[in-house]
């Protein structure tokens, strides 16, 4: 079997002196949504900043795209195509939707095909376009730091938590544009709390619990079974 697009093995990460991840062994196949889910505080915000190369490893090794990227700095993990969809969003909310896009463009101006990919699946933007990125609705800036990540070729985009604090119905259109996302063919880490959310994207999943995966497999087989979610997360009354 063909190496994972990302593979974590025995990664242990201290923030400070906290010793947060004991030991994460995760991987992320190329193409399709990896979900990590798990109870508040398991590690996985954390997981995701290791990816990224925010807090780094302590123990353990990182792979991406069949190289040891352990020891490389976050611009290093960036340019080799690792994108971060922060849970604060990192859009700039003086500037407009048009400026954020800009920003986020290394090529330059956003334009051709993948500006269209963005409209495709968020057309709030273009509506809003010259408009400031403040003024967005939560899902809207939501849809925009997606955006941000998907305007050039990336290899992996690290998400977290698109769904929080969002309503129901924006979060139905968000599911649908990370669906949209999705289908271009994108491969995807995302963290989500919301397992109606989880559930409508993941393809496989990781559950994590003590700084560590304590189960990973395919999304279908989590979804189709009350026990297997009450045993791992107490995840059964979310999942409506
Ligand atoms: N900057 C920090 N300094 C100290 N401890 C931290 C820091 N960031 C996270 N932690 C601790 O690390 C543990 C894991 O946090 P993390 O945010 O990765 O969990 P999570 O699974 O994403 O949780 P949640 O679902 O609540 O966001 C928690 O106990 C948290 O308090």
């Amino acid at each position: 079997m063909s190496e994972p697009l990302l593979r974590l093995a025995g990664v242990h990460t201290h923030i400070g002196r906290y010793h947060i991840l004991h030991g994460v062994d995760l991987s992320v196949p190329e193409g399709g949504v990896t979900m990590l889910l798990g109870r508040n505080g398991a590690g996985k915000t954390t997981t995701l900043r290791t990816v990224i190369g925010h807090w780094r490893t302590s123990q353990g090794t990182v792979r991406f795209a069949g190289e040891d990227i352990t020891a490389w700095p976050t611009p290093r993990r960036a340019r080799a195509g690792i994108a971060d969809v922060p849970e604060s969003m990192g859009i700039f909310t003086d500037l407009t939707v048009e400026e954020n896009m800009v920003l986020a463009a290394r090529a330059g101006k956003p334009e051709g095909p993948r500006l269209d990919a963005v409209f495709k699946a968020f057309p709030p933007l273009r509506t809003f376009w010259k408009n400031p990125a403040g003024n967005l609705s939560g899902g809207q800036k939501q849809m925009l730091s997606v955006a941000r990540a998907m305007i050039e070729p990336r290899r992996l985009i690290l998400i977290d938590e698109p769904s929080k604090g969002l309503a129901p119905a924006i979060v139905r259109s968000l599911v649908e544009a990370l669906r949209a996302l999705k289908d271009t063919g994108a491969t995807i880490l995302m963290v989500e709390q919301n397992f109606s959310v989880a559930r409508a994207l993941g393809d496989s999943v990781a559950v994590m619990d003590e700084g560590r995966v304590i189960h990973a497999g395919p999304m279908a087989e989590l979804a189709e079974n009350r026990e297997m979610q009450e045993r791992l997360m107490g995840l059964s009354l979310e999942a409506h």
